[in-house]
């Protein structure tokens, strides 16, 4: 079994001196960790996960990803909160698109089809796709390439009640069969309470929160985060 993690020490991204999106965030994950990142709008958690990601680099300090037996290369998957569709593609074709893995029969990947309820979407051009359907294709997509390091902004945005379910359950399969760590922004407190086992939470650019989800669950924490009494169904 490959032994991998993920280790941030005191990251930080500015704009410029005045605009500080977020500063001296630490952490360390292990292969197996399911991450929701919380905070409120404008907290920074898109930028930190961009820069987790390799698609901003860092003002200051770094990122270290461990792996004891693969190289770094293709380690990573990022999902945006937003993916503007290609024109002229359809589900088929953006699944097989390069360099990610491929989703053809020779692949052994065909099982992600039916683990997000896209078999039945294969022919349609991605611009006739639904909300709740593209996000899907998209994260199927994430899911053929096996990373060891997901990246995910918000992956249960437009997914309906059914669909977030079967996500949560993906994940914990993915992050189990894979030794992955999943790392991810959601602004859905249910769907981060079934799905993650480690939270953490940016406030204003500060890192406020990083603990077991137990811990966090049982603290006051997110009623400083995101206001008193709203939580008492959770
Ligand atoms: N390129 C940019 N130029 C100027 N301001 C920016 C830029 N990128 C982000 N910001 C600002 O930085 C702050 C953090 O943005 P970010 O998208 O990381 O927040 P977030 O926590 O993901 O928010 P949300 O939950 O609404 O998605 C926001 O106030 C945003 O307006």
């Amino acid at each position: 079994m490959s032994s991998i993690s993920l280790k941030a020490k005191h990251l930080a991204y500015a704009l410029d001196s005045s605009k500080i999106l977020f500063r001296n965030v630490c952490f360390e994950y292990k292969g197996g960790d399911i991450v929701c990142l919380l905070g409120h709008n404008g907290a920074g958690k898109s930028t930190l996960l961009k820069v987790c990601a390799g698609v901003l680099s860092p003002s200051n300090g770094n990122l270290v990803f461990y792996n004891n037996l693969l190289p770094y290369q293709n380690g990573i998957s990022w999902l945006p909160q937003q993916l503007s569709r290609p024109e002229n593609f359809n589900v088929t074709e953006f699944l097989n698109l390069q360099p990610m893995a491929s989703l053809n029969i020779e692949s052994g990947n065909l099982h992600i089809l039916d683990d997000f309820g896209i078999h039945s979407l294969n022919e349609m051009e991605l611009t006739e796709l639904s909300g709740g359907e593209w996000k899907r294709v998209q994260l199927a997509r994430i899911w053929s390439h096996k990373a060891k390091w997901l990246f995910l902004d918000e992956p249960e945005s437009d997914l309906d009640w059914n669909y977030k379910e079967e996500l949560i359950y993906n994940c914990k399969l993915y992050a189990q069969q894979n030794n992955a760590i999943i790392f991810m922004t959601t602004h859905d407190l249910y769907f981060a309470k079934k799905v993650a086992n480690k939270i953490c939470a940016l406030s204003d650019g500060i890192w406020v929160w990083d603990s077991s989800a137990d811990v966090f669950w049982n603290s006051k924490i997110i009623h400083k985060l995101y206001g008193v009494g709203i939580f008492h169904e959770l």
